[in-house]
């Protein structure tokens, strides 16, 4: 039985795919073997010794310690592209009201409540909500990812010019991407073009404030930003020069900060790009799914710090065993498994970065279990080994 902690609240949809004679889910668990959750900063957590996988319901994992993790051979799964429709359609209800004064003209006709006429008021107000239409327009998206590339498209659909920058562009975005999108080879050269900007790329220690001084100074005068991927990849004090300046004529985020509030060209919206009834329910299926397998037959699919790696389940016992990508422990490995006698029906081992991960079916297993494990976790480097033996 494996107990599974939820640090957030998980769609029911998604736990349903844990069966209960196998897993045990609880959200005070004090020593839990799976966690899955969606934002909660496990940064300041103690991360027990017997944790054996965490799983994020979504895409960012910047709430997660991912090298204390790696270090201690717990893998972190995400769920790629899970909530990208979701957010894809925020992003265009974003451009839209990024362009017209829609929030500020609907809260300003609420005002008017108890005055005898309304209709007077409005046709002689309404010029001081007017805003561009969108047709036409340059678009610049950063990041060509599973919600980048769609946001992408999408536009081209409203009429607009799209331009793209992504260094790191995979071969699947490329697929989706219509090749209608311009691709731009700088950031600078993307902001310099477009007339909204929207950012789609995860906030890591090299994406932080991407959005600073330096960019904006180079940023089209009256650009719209959209910021519906991380709050730190913009620095809202440049941010807020930058609207004085009159070259952010707007900027809408997804992501509250104290320092946002009160100002009338900004609009923050309480973290709602993957809250829809759809999204949250593929977001904790396919995480589920993901720490389910793992946890069962060691296989790793969608990890941001482990290799992909899955050998379909025969029947036969297998051992996982993750350590450091270095020479020699093929070769470590596979003199443990002779001094216990054990055949080796199928090996993979795969590796990402500084990490190395093996699956090792075995037609047999000695009797002293606990010593194999022994002397696997004596060779320098390993991390993790689990006995994974479905008959017990
Ligand atoms: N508002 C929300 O509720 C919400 C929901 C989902 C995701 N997000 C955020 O959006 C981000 C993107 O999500 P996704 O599903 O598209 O992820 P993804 O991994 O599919 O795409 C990210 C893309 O960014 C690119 N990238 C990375 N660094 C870059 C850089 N420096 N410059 C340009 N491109 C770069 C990558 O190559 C990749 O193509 C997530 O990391 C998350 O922080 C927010
Ligand atoms: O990175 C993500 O997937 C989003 O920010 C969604 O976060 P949430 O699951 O807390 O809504």
């Amino acid at each position: 039985m494996y107990t599974i902690k939820t640090l957030n609240q998980i769609s029911q949809a998604g736990l349903s795919k844990l069966p209960e004679a196998e897993f045990h889910i609880d959200p005070e668990a004090a020593r839990p073997e799976g966690i899955i959750l969606r934002s909660f900063d496990m940064h300041s957590m103690e991360l027990n010794d017997n944790l054996l996988g965490v799983a994020r319901a979504g895409a960012g994992t910047n709430n997660i310690p991912i090298d204390k993790c790696t270090e201690m051979g717990i893998p972190v799964f995400n769920t790629p592209g899970a909530n990208a429709n979701a957010v894809k359609e925020l992003v265009l209800a974003g451009l839209l009201v990024s362009s017209r004064r829609i929030i500020n003209g609907a809260q300003w006709v609420q005002t008017l409540a108890g005055n005898e006429n309304v209709e007077k008021a409005v046709e002689a107000c309404k010029k001081q909500f007017i805003g561009p239409e969108i047709a036409g327009k340059t678009i610049g998206v950063i990041g060509l990812g599973a919600i980048g590339v769609l946001v992408a498209n999408a536009a081209l659909d409203l009429g607009m010019d799209v331009i793209g920058y992504d260094p790191f562009l995979t071969l699947e975005a490329a697929w989706h991407l219509s090749a209608s999108v311009d691709k731009a080879e700088t950031l600078e050269e993307l902001v310099s073009k477009s007339d909204y900007i929207t950012i789609h790329i995860p906030l890591n220690d090299k994406t932080r404030n991407t959005f600073d001084e330096k960019l904006f100074a180079v940023t089209k005068k009256g650009a719209r930003l959209l910021n519906f991927a991380r709050g730190g990849l913009v620095d809202n004090e440049a941010l807020k020069d930058a609207i004085e300046k009159g070259i952010i004529a707007r900027y809408i985020t997804d992501f509250p900060d104290e320092t946002l509030l009160g100002n009338e060209n900004i609009i923050v919206l309480p973290h709602l790009g993957a809250s829809t009834p759809e999204s949250e329910e593929n977001c904790a299926e396919m995480a589920a799914v993901e720490l389910r397998e793992y946890l069962r037959y060691g296989n790793i699919r969608n990890s941001v710090n482990f290799p992909g790696c899955i050998v379909p389940y025969s029947g036969k016992p297998r051992i996982a065993i993750s350590h450091s990508n270095i020479v020699n422990m093929i070769g470590q490995l596979g003199a443990v498994f002779t001094k216990h006698h054990i055949n080796i029906d199928k090996m993979v081992n795969n590796s990402k970065g500084e990490l190395a991960y093996n699956i090792i079916v075995c037609d047999n297993l000695p009797e002293n279990v606990n010593e194999l494990v022994d002397d696997l976790y004596a060779i320098h480097s390993v991390k993790k080994v689990r006995v994974l033996n479905q008959e017990g």
